[in-house]
């Protein structure tokens, strides 16, 4: 994924909040933290990111070699849904997952949206996720770990080549905060995946191998200065 020049402005009432994303260039097996404080715009840039959300401006907007700039531009809602179903897996703040479907149903969904169905590399997934004895249980029976857990399996299942990860850790104590990022870590290195997770905790995305980008605040606004690739 290549971002350039992108520039979104979320409005409210009279006020306006803008974020800048100078540059970002996410490659295989590209483990960054996007850190800052509450309302300094890292969900803002997730949105962008996972192109649920219209930027006002992109210089580049690249994902897997597709002008998603020009996507947004023609208003190509379909292309866009395609994109995101073929290269983005998600872990949000409390997984996420559908509640009427079973974790291996849920992970199984994600396979057949983006057409690349495989039963096999699932189960083996699960397993080193410590969870192949959950995957005919529903989300709502889970402990809140081994549902992050289970939206791991789902985000990385249909081999994406990249992972959106907001907050994933928020409502875990934090030993288990720990496992689970170096979980999420290890599994999209060794997948080829790119991560950009967005945290307020900078310290434990550091201690699972994250590079952190601080978002620069200012007035009703935000910056994330460029990032090359390591
Ligand atoms: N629905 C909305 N409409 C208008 N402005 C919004 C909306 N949601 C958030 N904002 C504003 O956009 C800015 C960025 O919010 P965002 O949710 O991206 O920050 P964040 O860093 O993810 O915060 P948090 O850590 O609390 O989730 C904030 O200043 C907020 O006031």
């Amino acid at each position: 994924m290549v971002l350039e020049g992108v520039v979104a402005t979320r409005r409210a009432g009279g006020a306006a909040f803008t974020l800048t994303i100078e540059a970002l260039r996410l490659e295989a097996g590209s483990l960054v933290a996007v850190t800052g404080a509450s309302g300094t715009g890292k969900s803002t840039l997730l949105d962008i990111a996972a192109l649920a959300r219209r930027p006002d401006n992109a210089t580049v907007m690249a994902i897997c070699g597709t002008d998603a700039a020009a996507l947004w531009a023609r208003g190509a809602k379909d292309a866009l849904a395609t994109l995101r179903a073929r290269h983005f897996g998600y872990v949000l703040q409390t997984g996420g997952l559908v509640p009427f479907l079973s974790v291996g149903a849920n992970a199984a969904l994600a396979q057949d949206l983006a057409g690349r169905r495989d039963a096999a590399h699932l189960v083996a997934l699960a397993g080193t996720l410590g969870i192949d004895d959950l995957l005919a249980r529903m989300p709502a029976s889970l402990s809140v770990g081994q549902r992050q857990r289970a939206a791991i399996l789902r985000a990385l299942a249909h081999r994406p080549a990249l992972v959106l990860a907001d907050e994933p850790t928020a409502s875990v104590h934090p030993d288990m905060a720990a496992t689970i990022l170096a979980l999420l870590a290890d599994q999209a290195r060794q997948a080829g995946a790119a991560v950009l997770l967005a945290t307020h905790d900078a310290p434990a995305a550091r201690a699972a191998g994250f590079h952190e980008v601080p978002l620069q605040p200012g007035p009703a606004s935000s910056r994330l200065p460029a990032l090359l690739p390591a």
